[in-house]
């Protein structure tokens, strides 16, 4: 019965629609404007004034800068097509969109360039971390883990763990099995099989349920002083992460953009709350309830101060050129702590 099912859902999930050849060719002729121009390597980078084509030559800039293109031979028509199928393959959500998962990919960009953590990263490390914070939340429906369970969707029949973040590495291998739109087609064998298994571990480790498993493990290591970056299990778990440090990296972002950017992600948890009262008829969660806005500031600090903080401090005492991280999200703490008190 179960794998009738599944055979159901997975055929649900088999859509995913890729690049059209004019867009690609309009991308692949673009002049790519400097990584100064789009302030890529800042932590404070701001993609609002942006327009969707310039997201989209920014994506191919930060390929360019970290000399990608050249070291993995990925035809430049085939990267372009890639970066547009990417974009397509996110849904209009409130939060969950394109426009975060480009956010994401320049925080761990910058991270890597500024905050000189690509000393510490192989090459195709670097390829599958870029690679995978602009995948990791492909398809996303604007609700999370516990709705697709509670709704029994055909996803949480697929994956009962992690659900989304599996549906979200999924989509990503979807996207790199279609015609030309491989950007790995030149590795060997071996590089591709490390590329994915780097992509997928970084996908995975975005669900926030993940980050507490893995958290105090690192905090271990760390501990232990002499950190040889280089072992497997130790490397799996910094750039695990450093996913979740680039993902909610907007807590960093100047209190103009955190403040805007907390609404979008406000709204869309409130849409998933007005779902569970009218679908499910039951009480949704704080954070998810509309009726309950005004806890929001308060909210924000626990998820500073459970989550943000803890781990930029742990990164930044190891890697001193993120601190900005750190700083900014203390700035921000400052000014929900402010509007928590006011209410
Ligand atoms: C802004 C609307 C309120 O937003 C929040 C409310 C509560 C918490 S929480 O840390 O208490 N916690 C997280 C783990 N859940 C399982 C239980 C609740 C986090 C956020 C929040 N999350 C993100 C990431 C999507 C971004 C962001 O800015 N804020
Ligand atoms: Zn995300």
């Amino acid at each position: 019965k179960l794998m009738a099912k599944q055979k159901v859902a997975l055929e649900c999930l088999s859509y995913h629609a890729t690049a059209s050849n004019e867009d690609t060719v309009k991308l692949k002729s673009d002049t790519i404007p400097s990584a100064e121009k789009y302030n890529l390597y800042s932590f404070t980078f701001i993609d609002f004034d942006l327009t969707d084509e310039d997201t989209c030559r920014a994506t191919v800039r930060m390929f360019k800068q970290c000399n990608l293109i050249q070291q993995f031979n990925i035809p430049y028509e085939v990267l372009c097509r890639w970066i547009l199928s990417v974009k397509k393959n996110y849904r209009p959500v409130k939060y969950h969109n394109w426009r975060h998962a480009l956010n994401v990919a320049q925080t761990m960009f910058a991270m890597l360039k500024t905050g000189k953590m690509e000393r510490f990263m192989t090459d195709i490390e670097i390829l599958g971390l870029l690679v995978a914070c602009l995948c990791h939340d492909l398809d996303h429906r604007g609700t999370n883990n516990a709705f697709q369970m509670k709704t029994e969707s055909p996803l949480a029949i697929l994956y009962s763990t992690s659900t989304m973040e599996h549906h979200h590495f999924d989509q990503c291998v979807m996207i790199l099995n279609s015609d030309s739109n491989n950007i790995f087609q030149s590795l060997s064998m071996e590089d591709y099989r490390t590329v994915m298994r780097i992509v997928e571990n970084a996908i995975l480790s975005t669900d926030l349920a993940m980050y507490f498993k893995k958290k105090n493990r690192f905090l271990e290591l760390i501990e232990e002083g002499e950190f040889d970056w280089q072992s497997e299990e130790k490397k799996e778990l910094l750039c695990g992460m450093m996913m979740t440090a680039c993902d909610v990296s907007a807590i960093a972002k100047p209190w103009e953009v955190q403040h805007r950017v907390a609404k979008l992600v406000a709204d869309e948890f409130f849409d998933q709350g007005d779902l569970e009262r009218l679908q499910l008829k039951e009480q949704p969660v704080a954070m998810m309830d509309r009726e309950r806005r005004d806890e929001l500031p308060q909210m924000q600090v626990g998820f500073i101060d459970v989550i943000c903080l803890p781990l930029y401090k742990v990164l930044s005492e190891t890697f001193p050129w993120i601190e900005p991280l750190y700083e900014g999200t203390l700035e921000n703490r400052k000014h929900w702590q402010d509007l928590a008190e006011k209410v």
